[in-house]
């Protein structure tokens, strides 16, 4: 397993680490996601020994790593800018990580690993290829072959699929954990793709500003967002963040006063919130707590369809958005008019609707998220709901 213990690390006046804490169980496949610059990177080159921290601890299977070289860590690390020999084969570079005295393995079974590792990643054709030859997704999975070739106590891998494309990066991610040596092996993997974390997580970490924000399965931070954040870095079309105010029994008021919504909410009433709904949660057809509104677009994602809805139109008194309602991108605030939301709905419940068409939306209130506003680079936190 590897543990973080207060890592801190700042390259002159930037802190990429903030007194970072994590913890990959044995045999655990963990992603970490956030954004550029967030300090992904960094983590794994402290892991690796590549980076010094200037304060904190890294501990492998209970060792403390403080002083012990790169090459002595055990841990076997793939960037994203890979490192390969450009004029020897495929073969070669696959096999040179076997050569090495610290890892020399028999012949007979290094041959066995070189073979299984091209052929789950789909480049045994390629073997006797020069690596300068080959394409930058080919490139790629022979440095990821590279890793994973030789026996490590941890796999350390960077964006390990970014140049692969989006049919190959699918079909990689789902073979990619399949692999005997990655269930058996500790692994850190960094995305900032949040479908590959949800994909490929057996926990995610979510890292912001050299912190992590949130650890969790993937129910955890789908279903219990640590903020608003974390809530919209997960799910495209993105969530929807409704502004407003919880009432006096602690349900959701929007802000022009439209819409309530029935939650109980772990808040004091008055406290400015945003109320927080997925897209799929949202039906145009389904029994459940209704909104109305009228259609602003529609956009076709293969076999459903995407419905932006002015929220408001025939809702009732107080439920018209002022001046009529040129909304902002989404989830409006009450000074820009209209909130908007999106659903994902089947082709079929979308048939013949077009924009300005007046619809009932229905929502299933059990999924509905809260978060306190958000304020200047502070995320609002979810507020639990009774
Ligand atoms: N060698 C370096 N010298 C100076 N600053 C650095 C160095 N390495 C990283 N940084 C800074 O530290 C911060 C964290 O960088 P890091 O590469 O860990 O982020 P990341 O999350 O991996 O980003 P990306 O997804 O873009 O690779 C950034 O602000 C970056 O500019």
């Amino acid at each position: 397993m590897i543990r973080l213990r207060g890592i801190t690390k700042a390259y002159g006046r930037t802190t990429a680490l903030d007194g970072l804490e994590l913890d990959v169980e044995d045999g655990e496949f963990f992603c970490l996601l956030g954004p550029s610059g967030a300090g992904k990177t960094t983590t794994l080159k402290t892991v690796a020994g590549l980076e010094l921290p200037d304060a904190g601890t890294v501990e492998l299977d209970g060792r403390d790593l403080a002083g012990v070289e790169p090459y002595d860590r055990g841990v076997a690390m793939c960037f994203e800018s890979y490192a390969l020999y450009p004029h020897r084969s495929v073969h070669d570079n696959l096999a040179s990580p076997l050569r090495s005295p610290r890892h020399r393995l028999p012949a007979a079974e290094a041959r066995a690993r070189i073979m299984e590792t091209a052929a789950l990643l789909g480049i045994e054709a390629l073997l006797d290829r020069p690596v300068g030859q080959l394409s930058n997704g080919q490139r790629q999975r022979v440095a990821l072959g590279r890793v994973l070739v030789r026996p490590a106590r941890a796999f350390l891998l960077d964006e390990p699929l970014s140049h692969l494309d989006a049919k190959l990066r699918q079909q990689m991610r789902a073979e990619l954990k399949a692999i005997g040596a990655v269930r058996r092996t500790t692994t850190l993997y960094v995305t900032h793709d949040s479908v590959e974390a949800l994909a490929l997580g057996d926990r995610i970490g979510v890292i912001r500003d050299g912190r992590i924000v949130q650890t969790g399965t993937r129910e955890e931070i789908w279903y219990r967002p640590h903020d608003t954040e974390v809530a919209r870095a997960f799910g495209r079309p993105r969530i929807n963040l409704l502004p407003g105010t919880l009432t006096e029994n602690g349900a959701f008021r929007s802000a022009g006063g439209g819409i309530e919504l029935p939650v109980r909410a772990e808040a004091p009433p008055g406290t400015e919130v945003l109320a927080g709904i997925r897209p799929r949660d949202l039906s145009l057809t389904a029994p459940g707590h209704e909104l109305t509104g009228t259609v602003y677009v529609t956009e076709v994602l293969g076999r459903s369809v995407e419905v932006t809805v002015r929220l408001g139109g025939g809702a009732g008194p107080g439920a018209r958005p002022p001046g009529g309602g040129a909304g902002p991108e989404t989830g409006a605030g009450p000074e820009t008019g209209a909130p908007r939301v999106s659903l994902v709905a089947p082709r079929a419940d979308t048939r013949g609707l077009g924009p300005d068409d007046p619809v009932r939306l229905t929502l299933r209130p059990e999924n509905l998220l809260l978060f306190e506003a958000d304020r200047p680079r502070r995320p609002g936190r979810r507020i639990g709901t009774r």
